[in-house]
């Protein structure tokens, strides 16, 4: 049984907006903010009994899930955290919530460390690197292979409509990477200067699909013309367990106005009643296997079809909300 929302911790409230509104944003860190909520809602529970402990829990877990659809390490997240409550008291089962939930985030930033440095191993000195967005996972490839003295140049895509590649180059420069910044356009011109193509992901398919920021494929698919290695950086939270039955990875539309904005739509079109203008702004798109070379995870590195028999020895099947375990 799940109660209603009024269970919920206004906290868990507030990270679930932040979520939806992308001040929270990224998979691993949508992840990380998700076991936290789950390990506050746990602290400030006034539940009376095991039952009503469980119903707030469960409560939470999907208030903070109905944000954003795609990157499956938020259910991902939610499951391992709930799968560690355990107990016969609402004691007992606080601390095995709050216990499970520092867990996951130690592992998180464990297992990001541990990526980091598998894909630094394909990074060489004096390489250049394409980016698409902000992904912590690829910025740990980066970040090793600059620890390990690598001399690393990056040409750095804006990623429209949100712009998240500034987050990326603020970060490159931190770490004295030289970086150039292009519109999303010009990369298949600069794809002659670069060595690789880095890419984080928000869901990996059974097939071996991934499906990250929207312009992913495109880009995936000129870095093959142009001989340009394509390497995804990936938690294994981000491998998408209901894909192993068939199930497809829902791809969040966003609001038109972070393309348009409303003055934007009047200067195309005055009349208020126009609704034949439409935009579309789909945040994430597929990208096939056969457009990418690595799927770096803390794992190892996979060619991308053989990624599903990680998927099944670390999920099996499930086809359950995070709530259901
Ligand atoms: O597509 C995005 C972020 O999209 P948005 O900005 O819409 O959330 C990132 O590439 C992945 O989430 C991986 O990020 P990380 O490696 O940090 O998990």
């Amino acid at each position: 049984m799940v109660s209603d929302a009024s269970d919920v911790a206004p906290v868990v409230q507030s990270t679930a907006d932040d979520i939806a509104e992308m001040r929270i944003r990224g998979a691993a860190t949508i992840a990380d903010a998700a076991a936290e909520a789950l390990a506050t809602q746990a602290e400030l529970s006034d539940a009376s009994s095991p039952a009503a402990f469980r119903s707030q829990m469960h409560a939470a877990a999907k208030t903070v899930y109905e944000t954003r659809p795609t990157a499956v390490s938020l259910p991902n997240a939610l499951r391992y955290v709930l799968r560690e409550m355990d107990g016969d008291t609402v004691d007992e089962l606080r601390s095995s919530t709050i216990a499970g939930a520092e867990a996951f985030r130690r592992n998180l930033e464990r297992a990001q460390t541990t990526l980091g440095e598998i894909g630094a191993n394909r990074l060489r000195d004096g390489d250049v690197v394409m980016t698409h967005c902000h992904s912590t996972d690829a910025l740990a490839c980066i970040e090793a292979a600059l620890e390990a003295g690598k001399h690393i140049e990056a040409i750095v895509r804006e990623t429209r409509p949100r712009n998240q590649g500034h987050i990326t180059a603020r970060q490159l420069r931190e770490w004295g990477v030289p970086v150039t910044l292009i519109v999303d356009n010009a990369a298949r011109r600069y794809l002659n200067d670069a060595d690789h193509v880095l890419v984080g992901a928000d869901s990996i398919a059974a097939d071996g699909s991934v499906i990250n920021k929207i312009g992913t494929s495109g880009l995936a698919v000129n870095a093959r013309e142009r001989g340009v290695p394509v390497m995804v950086a990936a938690q294994t939270i981000k491998l998408h367990p209901d894909t192993l039955t068939g199930h497809t990875v829902a791809i969040e539309t966003r609001d038109e106005t972070e393309v348009l904005t409303p003055s934007e739509r009047n200067e195309i079109t005055p009349h208020e009643s126009d609704d034949e203008l439409t935009v579309e702004n789909p945040a994430f798109d597929v990208t096939p296997p056969r457009h990418v070379d690595a799927i770096v995870t803390e794992r190892g590195q996979f060619p991308p079809e053989s990624i599903v028999t990680l998927m099944r020895e670390l999920f099996g099947e499930t086809t359950r909300d995070p709530w259901e375990t």
